[in-house]
């Protein structure tokens, strides 16, 4: 039985609903349910305990962890603790010049050793993160057929028709909290990579230990495969998906449907649904379908808006004056792009009893056609339409810029280099302080450079962006772009989700999360022109991003886990998952 174990968030077996069968770690108790499906629980020890990523400590079982399960002789005599794992394996890692060796060798790890692999990205999260998560992350998708290993996560394609509850069931773990789903088709900002976009769910839910402190084992990633569009892995002999076109219409409604309704019937109505990397004319009608019936959120829509908005309520400190009194401009009119746009509409309203039909007018978006204006509304997007103000027709986003003078420039349109030299000097022209925020990922598809957007604007522009660049120097002064990703918001919103038992999400939890993180932006962040708080204090900023959730879903009547919790952010933190190793008697 582990002696000093705390494994993180367990509200059942905390609530006393859970019980079962206990293995010899005392961790993972099966459930009666467990005892009806196909497999069973091990109780490893010997060569198989070496083999299993979750209870595996390799060189750190001691002396009489060795003798008690049957480990002698299967390792090298030396016992190393895990501090000194992990600054074996950080060397190691940096021996590696090639980012998806980089990348490799972490998965490799997550495979081999669960809590070494949580411990090296907690403690070294600003190293690691461009390794698990954007930029690598795109480039391991792309390549994903031929890097693939092992399953990471649940493949539930047109052939699983019909079958779906019964491959959840496959799954080893059955006390899942959250899913992260894609069907592949916009990953990131590299377009339709079809099965090959497990690499996305799988970096995701492993934010959401590191960051946001979830367990492991209650973590599942998806990819859906109703085929590719994507001619050149059609063409692959490696490629590791089904080989045809998408289906659209009723065939993928219905299958996205199968796997909604088996989900709630296998995991319960409190399970975390995250959408993530649909195209967007999927993914609002998903959202908007499955948000009345299911816990669900769209990390495109949702949480991008919730971290842009908590990067401009920050701003204001830097460059002056209320939201409303700011000018938006979005290149891209998407998921990300309209997503927050309607946030910021939303939180100027609440701040100002304006309604959202007149906070709208202070946002304009462009899209691959030009800007969003009146006289295009019978061609619109549903979800472009609100968006679509009286306004010449515009083309271009230089003409846009001069027309609209802008005061914040957000790109959201998944191509890089769209932010020109004339384009950052037009909005140098009319702001003092220009904010610009370059959202696409990965960094190839980023508009403009940090190195840029500081040298274009002579050293003016507050810039942050979707994927990491490193600091600047121009005119001898530093300049540290901020990140401008969802991650902030994600893990914490998802903790704060189900500590409060949440049943759905709302608007306002999104706003509350964007409070949350703006807060913790400190001086000493703004001396250095940041409007997001460093990585490296993440799972505190989760902690406070997953209170005022949680308090939002409470004084919503949202929340089912009663009674309330006195103390949010110190309940937060204490449902957190710790790498650190367990004894094993
Ligand atoms: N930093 C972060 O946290 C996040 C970043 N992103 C990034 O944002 C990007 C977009 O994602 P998402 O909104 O979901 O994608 P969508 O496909 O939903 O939207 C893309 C938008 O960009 C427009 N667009 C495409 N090419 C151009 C162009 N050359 N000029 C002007 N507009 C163009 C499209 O126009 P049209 O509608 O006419 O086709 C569309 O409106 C991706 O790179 C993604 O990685 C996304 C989520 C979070
Ligand atoms: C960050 C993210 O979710 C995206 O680029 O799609
Ligand atoms: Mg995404």
């Amino acid at each position: 039985m582990a002696s000093n174990g705390v494994s993180g968030l367990d509200m059942e077996k905390k609530s006393g609903g859970g019980g079962g069968v206990e293995d010899i770690y005392g961790e993972d108790s099966a459930t009666e349910d467990q005892l009806v499906t196909p497999w069973t629980v091990s109780v490893a020890s010997g060569y198989t305990l070496l083999r299993d990523p979750h209870h595996n400590k390799g060189l750190a079982f001691t002396e009489n962890e060795r003798d008690a399960h049957y480990l002698r002789g299967l390792l090298p005599p030396a016992v190393l603790n895990q501090d000194l794992q992990e600054k074996r394996l950080m060397h190691n890692l940096r021996q590696y010049k090639v980012p998806l060796q980089r990348y490799m060798a972490m998965m490799d790890l997550q495979e081999r050793n669960e809590r070494l692999f949580y411990k090296l990205l907690i403690d070294n999260v600003e190293e690691l993160l461009p390794v698990v998560y954007t930029p690598t992350v795109g480039e391991a998708c792309q390549k994903y057929g031929s890097i693939f290993r092992r399953p990471q996560g649940l493949y539930i394609s047109l052939k699983e028709k019909g079958k779906i509850l019964e491959v959840l069931k496959n799954w080893p773990e059955r006390s899942i909290q959250v899913i992260v789903v894609t069907d592949g088709e916009r990953i990131l900002g590299l377009g339709d990579l079809g099965c090959q976009g497990m690499g996305i769910p799988v970096g995701k839910l492993s934010l959401y230990t590191a960051l946001g402190g979830l367990r492991p084992s209650a973590c599942l990633p998806v990819t859906i495969d109703v085929g590719t569009n994507n001619e050149q892995l059609l063409k692959d002999e490696f490629y590791i998906g089904l080989k045809q076109r998408r289906a659209t219409g009723q065939e993928y409604a219905e299958l996205l449907h199968e796997f909604m309704c088996a989900v709630k019937q296998n995991y319960g109505e409190r399970v975390l649904i995250q959408f993530e990397d649909f195209a967007n004319h999927n993914a609002f009608e998903l959202l908007a379908k499955y948000s009345k019936t299911h816990l669900v959120f769209n990390d495109d829509i949702q949480g991008t808006a919730s971290v842009v908005l908590a990067g401009l309520i920050a701003s204001l400190k830097l460059v002056g004056g209320s939201l409303a009194e700011h000018t938006f401009l979005f290149l891209g009119a998407g998921e990300a792009g309209t997503g927050i746009a309607e946030l910021i509409a939303l939180e100027i309203s609440k701040q100002t009893k304006a309604p959202l039909e007149e906070t709208r007018k202070k946002i304009w978006l462009v899209d691959s056609k030009g800007l969003i204006v009146h006289s295009r509304m019978e061609s619109l997007q549903h979800f472009k339409k609100p968006w679509a103000h009286d306004h010449e027709p515009i083309r271009a986003l230089l003409d846009a810029v001069k027309s609209i003078k802008p005061t914040v420039l957000i790109g959201s349109s998944g191509v890089g280099k769209t932010f020109t030299k004339e384009v950052v000097e037009a909005m140098t022209s009319f702001n003092k302080k220009p904010l610009i925020l370059a959202l696409s990922n990965p960094t190839s598809q980023s508009e403009c450079t940090a190195e840029e957007a500081y040298t274009w604007s002579k050293g003016r522009a507050i810039f942050a962006s979707g994927s990491p660049f490193d600091p600047v120097e121009y005119n001898g002064k530093l300049f540290v772009p901020g990140q401008a990703n969802n991650a902030y918001i994600f893990p914490g919103f998802g903790l704060g989700l189900i500590m409060s038992g949440a049943i759905r999400v709302h608007d306002d939890m999104l706003l509350a999360a964007s409070e949350a993180l703006a807060a913790q932006v400190t001086q000493e962040n703004y001396d250095k022109g940041l409007i997001y708080p460093p990585f490296c204090n993440i799972r505190k900023i989760s902690a406070h991003i997953a209170a005022n959730v949680a308090a939002k879903a409470y004084q919503l009547g949202l929340a089912s886990r009663l009674p309330r919790p006195e103390h949010l952010v110190k309940y937060a933190e204490s449902c957190m998952y710790s790498p650190v190793y367990r004894s094993y008697r």
